[in-house]
């Protein structure tokens, strides 16, 4: 479980009071096992907090605690943490340091001291799980922005880590490819276990989540199931967020007469099956 506990962080740091903390007073819980979309406007803070949850930067006030573990405890606590939660940045080209995809893979379980048979392993599962073996000996800036996307996915799976958070990482690619990118980490996530933060603009996302967190203005506006967050529209709206279409679509309907209809309708399945019982 990772616990973030009353957390407030200014890049500036304590000295700067008058400038706004990127994050304040920020209370949540992520349980293992849990799929969550993490939404905001921009500068809303979901990479401040994901850069929190990951030790790379440590809270002013309050604590982000690992499995039992202080992210500010540092030494081997640091160590532990930093294996337990992989977090796969907005643009590839900040995440892969080495110059074959394999190499690449290969780079974090290295970097653990595993065995060469256990590293070799890891680097086989991934390539099949990532659709990476038909560039398995490929040059990294030969990859396709996918591709690099998947590849930094595949890079920070190999540590097997039990928290995964995802920041954006479908800004940069074509829609069927994000959605099979997403499809796979969701899979994973339900086979393996792994906990899943996904960071994301796309409203139309939140329906395949089991969780939704909404950030506005560095703290957290709303935390519930897609369809609970989404009854708060004028509160979404004002934190620059609009419903998702088909949510919209559904609402119309409702107000032209199919007032039977849910007032959330998350996916075009959800509102076909709605219209059906209503025949
Ligand atoms: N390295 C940094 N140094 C100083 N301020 C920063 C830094 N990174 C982010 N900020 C500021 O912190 C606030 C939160 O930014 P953050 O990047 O966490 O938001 P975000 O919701 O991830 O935004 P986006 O969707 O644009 O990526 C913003 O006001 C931003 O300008």
């Amino acid at each position: 479980m990772i616990e973030v506990n009353n957390v407030t962080f200014r890049y500036s740091g304590e000295a700067e009071e008058g400038i706004a903390p990127a994050l304040e007073e920020v209370t949540l819980r992520i349980d293992e096992g849990e799929t969550i979309a993490l939404i905001g406007h921009n500068g809303s803070g979901k990479s401040t907090l994901a850069r929190l949850l990951a030790a790379i930067v440590l809270p002013q006030r309050g604590s982000v605690i690992v499995d039992g573990l202080r992210t500010d405890a540092g030494g081997e606590s640091l160590w532990q943490i930093r294996q337990s939660v992989g977090l796969v940045f907005q643009n590839p080209d900040d995440q892969l340091v080495t110059n074959t995809v394999i190499d690449e893979i290969a780079f974090g379980p290295e970097n653990l001291g595993l065995p060469r048979f256990e590293i070799e392993e890891r680097v086989e599962e991934m390539l099949d799980l990532l659709d990476l073996r038909p560039y398995a000996r490929h040059a990294v800036s030969d990859l396709s922005q996918g591709q690099k996307q998947r590849l930094a996915v595949a890079g920070v799976l190999a540590m097997r880590p039990r928290y995964l958070i995802l920041d954006e990482p479908t800004t940069m690619i074509p829609g069927h490819t994000a959605e099979q990118l997403l499809e796979t980490v969701r899979r994973l996530a339900r086979e393996r276990g792994i906990s899943v933060l996904h960071i994301t603009h796309h409203m139309y996302e939140l329906a395949d989540f089991d969780r939704v967190i909404v950030m506005n203005r560095g703290r957290v506006l709303l935390d519930g199931t897609p369809a609970s967050v989404l009854r708060h529209r004028e509160e979404l709206e004002r934190a620059g967020l609009g419903l998702p279409l088909i949510t919209q679509l559904g609402q119309r309907l409702r107000a032209r007469g199919w007032s039977q209809l849910p007032e959330v309708i998350l996916t075009l399945d959800d509102l076909k099956a709605a219209l059906c019982s209503l025949k």
